[in-house]
């Protein structure tokens, strides 16, 4: 597509949100479809101005806008989009004064990005790049989040450790880590959800664009997320539902999602990124029993062993008529569930290709997980440890930690309150 065909472009994209913007999708809506059970997550689709599905399940259209400016980023209690595109950038620039203004260029881009506008109108000079890269022209919001984070070393860089709260250091190394440093660490973390690929892309490649100078990125990962309908739990790459427990964390999000502490990152949250790598040959050769006994689940239901529905209760104490834990203890959802610590998982598949080392899919989980404290991560992954099940099955390759600030205010930019803080 010419620069010339993309301004054409443009004003059918507009028209098409113009028309999506009439209908609002309604909490009551998408409480009494009976798949929105998720309190929190049905807040969010409340204040979504696109069309809405007939049985508010269906997937969303492309023409389904999320609200960028809110309490609390867009993209965390979100219902899980198909897609992500996770990108992790270092500052190529201590001053101050350029990082407070790439965060208030970002605000106002992702503000008009995540309504599926471009960042910013054509210009009519042919002369100069187009101003907007130009590939999600026509093609709607597609439910776009996009939530940012700054990690540890963000702080450190730019002389503002001291407004670090106590929990807000590196994660330790755990057992079997097998961390790359070129898939770890980083500066800022920028988590692009959407409905279609490309519009997750998109709209990265636009706040990079925009931020050149002043960030090099470090590490990304494009992901997918299926399940039967839009409000199901999702299929991982084994073949099990993955984010059943999710529910219970959301019906008490202050407690366990969103920081309560007075301060900058007040209403945010910790992102805990993990790349890992899941050996799905291995798998493929693991008896339909010993996949069961790995996760403490039913593989097609995705119900407790010994259960009947994937939202029974884990009952660990449950024992077979050999007088056998139904659920191992050393599976995966008994390890994790036993910790007594809840986190948010909202993670994504991938597929890249081929291992060149080895000629098995390069395939895995790009696990994210957000919590109120990093110390919920670190919890439940020492339970894990060396004796989760699952540990034969997968490498962890990536790590991140990143604060992600809460959400922002109209006329208020990202990170304001951290970076505009006054130091003594
Ligand atoms: C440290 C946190 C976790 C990592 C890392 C992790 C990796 C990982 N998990 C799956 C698949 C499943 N996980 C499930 C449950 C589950 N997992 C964690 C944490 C981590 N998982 C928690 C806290 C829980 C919930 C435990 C509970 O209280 O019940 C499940 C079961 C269904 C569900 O609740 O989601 C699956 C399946 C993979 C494949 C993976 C790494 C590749
Ligand atoms: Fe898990």
């Amino acid at each position: 597509m010419t620069s010339e065909d993309s301004r054409a472009a443009l004003p059918s994209r507009r028209r098409f949100l113009g028309q999506a913007g009439a209908t609002s999708v309604g909490l009551g809506a998408a409480l009494l479809s009976g798949c929105a059970d998720k309190t929190a997550q049905a807040a969010q689709a409340a204040q979504s101005t696109a069309a809405a599905s007939p049985g508010g399940c269906e997937p969303a259209s492309a023409s389904a806008v999320l609200p960028f400016y809110g309490e609390h980023q867009a993209g965390i209690v979100t219902a899980a989009q198909k897609f992500i595109y996770f990108l992790v950038l270092d500052l190529h620039s201590t001053d101050l004064d350029e990082i407070r203004d790439v965060f208030r260029r970002w605000t106002t881009f992702a503000a008009l990005l995540t309504q599926g506008k471009n960042s910013q109108p054509y210009s009519s000079n042919g002369y100069i790049p187009p101003t907007d890269t130009g590939e999600a022209d026509s093609l709607g919001a597609h439910r776009l989040t996009l939530t940012f984070g700054v990690s540890p070393a963000f702080l450190r860089k730019l002389g503002l450790d001291k407004q670090a709260p106590p929990e807000f250091t590196d994660l330790p190394l755990f057992p079997r880590d097998q961390l790359r440093a070129e898939l770890s660490g980083g500066d800022i973390c920028i988590q692009s959800c959407a409905d279609d690929p490309q519009v997750a892309f998109h709209a990265v490649r636009q706040l990079v664009r925009h931020a050149r100078s002043s960030v090099t990125m470090r590490w990304s990962q494009a992901g997918f997320s299926s399940s039967d309908r839009a409000s199901d739990t999702p299929r991982n790459l084994f073949a099990f539902k993955d984010g059943t427990a999710n529910a219970e964390t959301l019906q008490q999000a202050d407690r366990h999602i969103w920081v309560q502490t007075p301060g900058w990152l007040q209403g945010g949250s910790y992102l805990v990124a993990r790349k890992i790598v899941m050996h799905l040959e291995t798998w493929d050769r693991t008896s339909a029993r010993g996949q069961d006994d790995t996760f403490g689940r039913h593989r097609s239901s995705g119900a407790p062993l010994g259960g009947k529905n994937e939202n029974d209760a884990l009952d660990l104490t449950a024992k077979d008529a050999k007088g056998q834990p139904l659920i191992p203890a050393d599976s995966h959802v008994a390890l994790a569930h036993r910790t007594g610590v809840k986190m948010l998982r909202r993670s994504y598949s991938y597929a890249s290709g081929i291992d060149p080392l080895t000629g098995q899919f390069d395939a895995g989980l790009m696990f994210v997980s957000f919590q109120q404290s990093p110390q919920q991560f670190i919890a439940i992954q020492s339970a894990l440890g060396r004796v989760d099940a699952m540990n034969e099955y997968i490498t962890h390759i990536g790590s991140g930690l990143f604060a992600c600030f809460g959400g922002v205010q109209d006329g208020r930019y990202l990170g304001q309150s951290l970076l505009e803080k006054q130091h003594g």
